[in-house]
């Protein structure tokens, strides 16, 4: 079955500095070259508001790079990246990008180890904040609130006051994406959120994915190689090849497509 955000209808890139009308992200033309090497060749990919979305594609596809690209790690050398239809990310730092409310998460999890399940939320919620408020911070009601409801829905409830070092995998995963919960975000970026899980905790990242869009509070692109979590979100996929898209729409359909076949079998 097809998840809701198909229906979502953004308009196609309209040339350069036209944004689609109502989209998050827009990335349009954009190239990265690296000694000559083009990382990103002419890219170009819509994001609506509230969409989930998956990227997939071979290794050296450029999956990374364009996260890099999103985030401010790496500045493109052409094209538009727009957040929200009016704002240039190219022209923003990494820092400056990240209050915008875009959160990205890298492949390995990164917590505090030494601290509990729900310290590591209080202080991702403190982050949010600026260096006085944070020294001013008490945890008001609301905040225990917050956090008790992001407990619930990483799974953890029953883990709040157990330190996170002691964690499995999967659930050092499903916390670090609950510290990004804490800050509002409102695009999420997820590098192979289930590289190294259990087939169950694999299942359960995939209705945690799905309970996060249906919120269409916030958009997520979700980079995987796992086929059967690709499947389980049943979203939109975008294939990556040499820098660009080769093809998008649902994983029946890419899986469908000879060039996509190709790509993959001539790996
Ligand atoms: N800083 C860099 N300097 C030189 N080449 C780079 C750099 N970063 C990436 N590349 C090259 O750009 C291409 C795209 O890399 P990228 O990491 O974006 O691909 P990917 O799709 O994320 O791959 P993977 O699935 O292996 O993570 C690769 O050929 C890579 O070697």
């Amino acid at each position: 079955m097809l998840d809701d955000s198909f229906e979502v209808q953004v308009d196609e890139p309209a040339g350069p500095g036209v944004p689609a009308a109502g989209s998050i992200l827009y990335l349009d033309g954009v190239s990265v070259s690296f000694d000559g090497f083009k990382a990103l060749n002419s890219l170009s990919l819509i994001l609506a508001p509230g969409e989930l979305r998956t990227i997939v594609g071979p290794n050296g596809a450029g999956k990374t790079t364009m996260m890099d690209v999103i985030t401010g790690k790496t500045r493109p050398d052409e094209g538009d990246v727009l957040f929200d239809q009016k704002i240039d990310l190219t022209q923003l730092d990494e820092s400056e990008i990240a209050n915008l409310g875009i959160g990205r998460k890298f492949q390995k999890p990164t917590v505090f180890e030494h601290l509990s399940v729900f310290e590591n939320l209080e202080l991702a919620l403190k982050a949010d904040r600026g260096t006085f408020a944070t020294l001013m911070f008490l945890l008001k009601s609301e905040h225990r609130d917050r956090i008790d409801a992001t407990l619930a829905r990483i799974g953890l409830a029953d883990k709040a006051v157990q330190r996170a070092g002691s964690l499995s995998h999967g659930q050092k995963q499903w916390l670090e994406i609950g510290m990004l919960l804490m800050q509002d975000q409102r695009l999420l970026l997820l590098d192979e959120p289930v590289a190294g899980m259990t087939d169950s905790e694999t299942e359960a990242t995939a209705q945690l994915m799905l309970d996060l869009a249906k919120d269409g509070t916030r958009s997520l692109v979700v980079v995987e190689h796992d086929m059967e979590f690709v499947r389980a979100l049943g979203a939109k996929v975008t294939v990556l090849h040499e820098g660009s898209v080769l093809a998008e729409g649902s994983l029946e359909t890419i899986q469908a497509d000879a060039k996509v076949v190709e790509v993959y079998l001539g790996r």
